[in-house]
């Protein structure tokens, strides 16, 4: 996994980009680079005598596995070249040219090969717009069978490269890594995309990329969070927080937070909680408060989380009013949402609000406050999640399988971290939580949002099992050590 951040580009991006390295360069030389670039991966994967079988489709990415092809072929490597239909695009046409000049054979199907230690997925690239059908399907599947090293070239066939979903629901190539070319794509991050790509490798291809308004969360998005704290401080320094929600039967849901956002450094914690009947202390942190008799006032705290466990009563959405009004920086996630979602006012109470907001809606929060179905949200988060933003005027965390933070000026990031040890409950009580903490240490809400989601996904990093919430902040907290620790080294 990269650490810095990655630009993302999208289909039009790249045409621009292609566009002007072709007058630039020469058309054929990126293809000449990505086959290259494939290649020599490659040759790291296999030992002197194993085989190669490399799956071609009609059109560039068709063309740049051929590239890898004739350059693995020019090293002596045995490799296969196996072709479901014609090329189509000019450029695959001329690689394909350049392979039969080099005495290359092409066969159509790939169960007539022999078995090969590596076997790479070139069938289709950023042109997918159609499901995988006929010859080319069962080229798909042949692959997804192999037991070998499978690699697929810029994008996994079959996967929608701006949204990560299958095209036409039709399962495509899972590949064990996929190298993108010039940029990332969004889908590698998104929803089926981390299953069907595997390890992403990046190569630029010698190309100076531009910048986008999308991009993979990468360490340099939070240098503050992970810099030492200066020793000239005191607990008032790192803020004070408020954690409300908690009502009767989700007490533990606000627990999750306020522990959560002690263990990642805020200089102290109050839970108001709505339960009857809250205990007098935490006896697994005795450092949280609690607040007592009448309701907290918001502006006596340098931040507020509002939502986890917070319930939908009269008594709630007042409290939610009370906590819009305030000045101060606010995470709304969880009922406070649903709250907002189910009434006008809030709604344009969230969007008065001037000091930072954080809202942290998982897919079906989210649907609810854009008024639509969780398909509506699924079939493309990194839209759902600008169009939130420019709704609430808030900055959004979409959680999820690749969570996307999106700003109102259509500013978003991806998340790579994380994997489907974070599917347990109260585990986004936590990240509003770390969010919390952040906000309080008063970070920049932006830098305290990335921060947390990127760090809360870090601490699973190669857990399979035995994972709860209260793990999730335990390992988050020593996460953060870890970045800090070497962030120190630097
Ligand atoms: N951008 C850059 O600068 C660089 C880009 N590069 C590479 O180019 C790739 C993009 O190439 P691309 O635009 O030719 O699209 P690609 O993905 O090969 O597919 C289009 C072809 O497939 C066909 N086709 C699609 N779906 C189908 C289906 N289900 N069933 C059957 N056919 C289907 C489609 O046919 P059509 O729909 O037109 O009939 C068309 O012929 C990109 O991912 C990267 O690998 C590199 O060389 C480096 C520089
Ligand atoms: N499969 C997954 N891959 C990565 N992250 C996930 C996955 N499933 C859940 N998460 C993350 O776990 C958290 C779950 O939050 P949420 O749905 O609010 O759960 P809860 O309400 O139980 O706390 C979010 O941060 C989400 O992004
Ligand atoms: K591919």
């Amino acid at each position: 996994m990269s650490l810095t951040s990655l630009t993302i580009l999208n289909d039009d991006e790249l045409k621009l980009l292609e566009h002007r390295m072709s007058n630039l360069l020469g058309d054929d030389v990126l293809m000449r680079r990505a086959g290259e670039a494939a290649a020599a991966w490659i040759r790291g994967e296999i030992n002197e005598g194993e085989r190669v079988t490399v799956l071609a489709g009609p059109g560039n990415n068709g063309g740049d596995a051929v590239c890898a092809a004739l350059a693995l072929r020019r090293e002596g490597v045995a490799v296969e070249l196996v072709m479901p239909g014609p090329a189509k695009s000019d450029l695959c046409r001329r690689m394909v040219e350049e392979w039969r000049a080099a005495g290359g054979t092409i066969s159509e199907d790939p169960y007539m090969t022999e078995p090969a230690a590596v076997v790479v997925d070139g069938l289709f690239g950023t042109g997918q717009e159609k499901p995988v059908s006929g010859a080319y399907l069962d080229a798909v599947l042949w692959f997804n069978e192999r037991r070998a090293k499978k690699l697929s070239l810029d994008v996994p066939t079959g996967l929608n490269p701006a949204t990560g979903n299958w095209i036409g629901t039709i399962p495509g190539c899972r590949a064990d890594a996929t190298m993108a070319f010039l940029a990332v794509k969004a889908g590698l991050y998104l929803n089926e995309g981390p299953d069907a790509a595997g390890e992403v490798i990046l190569r630029e291809l010698d190309v100076s990329v531009p910048l986008s308004s999308l991009s993979v969360t990468g360490l340099d998005e939070f240098r503050y969070v992970r810099q030492e704290r200066a020793r000239f401080s005191h607990k008032g320094t790192f803020g004070k927080l408020l954690v409300t929600g908690g009502d009767t039967g989700r007490l533990g849901a606000a627990f999750l937070a306020s522990r959560a956002a002690l263990r990642l450094g805020a200089g102290s914690v109050t839970l108001e909680a709505f339960a009857e009947n809250v205990p007098a202390v935490d006896p697994i942190s005795p450092e949280l408060m609690f607040a007592t008799g009448a309701h907290p006032v918001d502006g006596d705290f340098t931040a507020t989380v509002i939502g986890p466990g917070l319930g939908q009563t009269e008594r709630a959405r007042a409290r939610v009013e009370a906590a819009l009004k305030s000045e101060k920086p606010l995470v709304i996630d969880a009922d406070a949402l649903n709250l907002i979602a189910a009434n006008m006012p809030l709604q344009d109470l969230l969007l008065a609000r001037r000091a930072a907001t954080v809202i942290t809606p998982h897919e079906g929060e989210a649907a609810r406050l854009l008024r639509r179905p969780v398909e509506g949200v699924t079939v493309d988060r990194v839209a759902a999640a600008r169009e939130l933003a420019v709704q609430s005027g808030a900055i959004v965390v979409l959680k999820g399988t690749g969570t996307v933070t999106a700003l109102r000026s259509g500013r978003a990031w991806v998340n790579p971290t994380g994997n489907a040890m974070l599917a347990t409950a109260g585990s986004g009580d936590v990240l509003a939580g770390m969010i919390g903490a952040f906000l309080a240490q008063k970070f920049d809400a932006v830098e305290s949002a990335l921060a947390a989601v990127w760090i809360h996904g870090q601490s699973v990093d190669g857990c399979l099992a035995n994972v709860t919430a209260s793990d999730i902040l335990e390992m988050s907290a020593e996460t953060l050590e870890v970045l800090r620790a070497r962030s120190a080294a630097e």
